[in-house]
């Protein structure tokens, strides 16, 4: 049973992912238990969870956050500024394990799409009324490709639904505070809000390179030429600018 003691409002290192994160996950949105949106009120998309023992044995049961992007070629994302994007990297939490309050008999992977941490946060304390969890369209059967960036805490039983969901929306400021953080901001780069002057060179498969481009943004392609990469200037010298590619185990979904 969770303790009344505060929650620490960030969660994992201040200088980035630690390993064994990032990890990543990925499978078609399937059907959870139909709990999420009808009695808790947060929408939660299950990924396939057979064989995660397997593959990834590092996963303990628990919650943790991380980014996810919906292939864009089933989902369309309508951005706040109206128009359409193709790549969007969106925040989330998640939790793998037993759910302990309904006592499953199953693990499950069920993750919670965040908006933009550029918009205003629904779950942030003090809201007027009672807080209203993000919702998206429906996107059963889209691929999900989740980037796990850190563990928040373990899964626990609740004398109450309503403080299952408090917790939760604990959760998702949690995750929002640990991803605004400078050193996870690469992996929230949304390639398709990325504009200004594009530099293109081939490169290695390192994560960092260095540029001498004049943009903020710069789109790089591989080795491969059906293969490229968009990444965000991290620092500048006056000769330099050093480029992350904020993509480096493939969360983008890139035509
Ligand atoms: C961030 C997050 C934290 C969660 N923490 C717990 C938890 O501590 N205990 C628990 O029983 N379920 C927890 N859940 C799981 C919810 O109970 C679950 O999403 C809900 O049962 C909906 O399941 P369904 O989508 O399969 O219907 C959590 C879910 C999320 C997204
Ligand atoms: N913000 C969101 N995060 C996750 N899924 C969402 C979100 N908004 C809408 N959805 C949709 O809601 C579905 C989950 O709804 P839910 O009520 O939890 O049912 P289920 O038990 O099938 O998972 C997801 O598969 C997805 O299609």
């Amino acid at each position: 049973m969770r303790s009344d003691k505060p929650r620490d409002p960030v969660a994992g290192p201040d200088a980035g992912p630690e390993p064994p994160y990032p990890v990543r996950l990925s499978g078609p949105v399937i059907k959870g238990f139909g709990r999420g949106s009808k009695d808790l009120g947060i929408p939660t998309a299950n990924i396939p969870a057979d064989d995660l023992s397997e593959k990834h044995p590092e996963l303990t049961t628990g919650v943790y956050y991380g980014v996810v992007a919906l292939d864009p070629t089933t989902y369309q994302h309508e951005t706040s500024e109206g128009s359409t994007s193709t790549a969007v990297v969106l925040p989330a939490v998640l939790s793998i394990g037993y759910n302990p309050f309904y006592k499953n008999t199953v693990r499950s992977v069920e993750i919670h799409i965040m908006p933009a941490l550029t918009e205003p946060s629904p779950t942030a304390a003090g809201q007027e009324g009672q807080t209203k969890f993000n919702r998206l369209p429906d996107f059963y059967k889209t691929k999900l490709n989740l980037l796990i960036l850190g563990y928040i805490r373990p899964e626990f039983d609740y004398v109450s639904l309503e403080a299952l969901v408090e917790d939760i929306r604990v959760d998702c400021e949690v995750a929002r505070e640990s991803l605004l953080r400078e050193a996870y901001k690469c992996y929230l780069v949304d390639s398709g809000k990325m504009s200004g002057k594009k530099e293109e060179r081939f490169v290695d498969m390192s994560s960092h390179i260095v540029l001498d481009a004049s943009s903020k943004h710069a789109r790089v392609k591989m080795c491969s030429p059906t293969l490229s990469y968009r990444g965000i200037v991290t620092s500048t010298t006056s000769h330099t600018k050093t480029l992350s590619i904020g993509n480096p185990l493939g969360i983008h979904f890139l035509s």
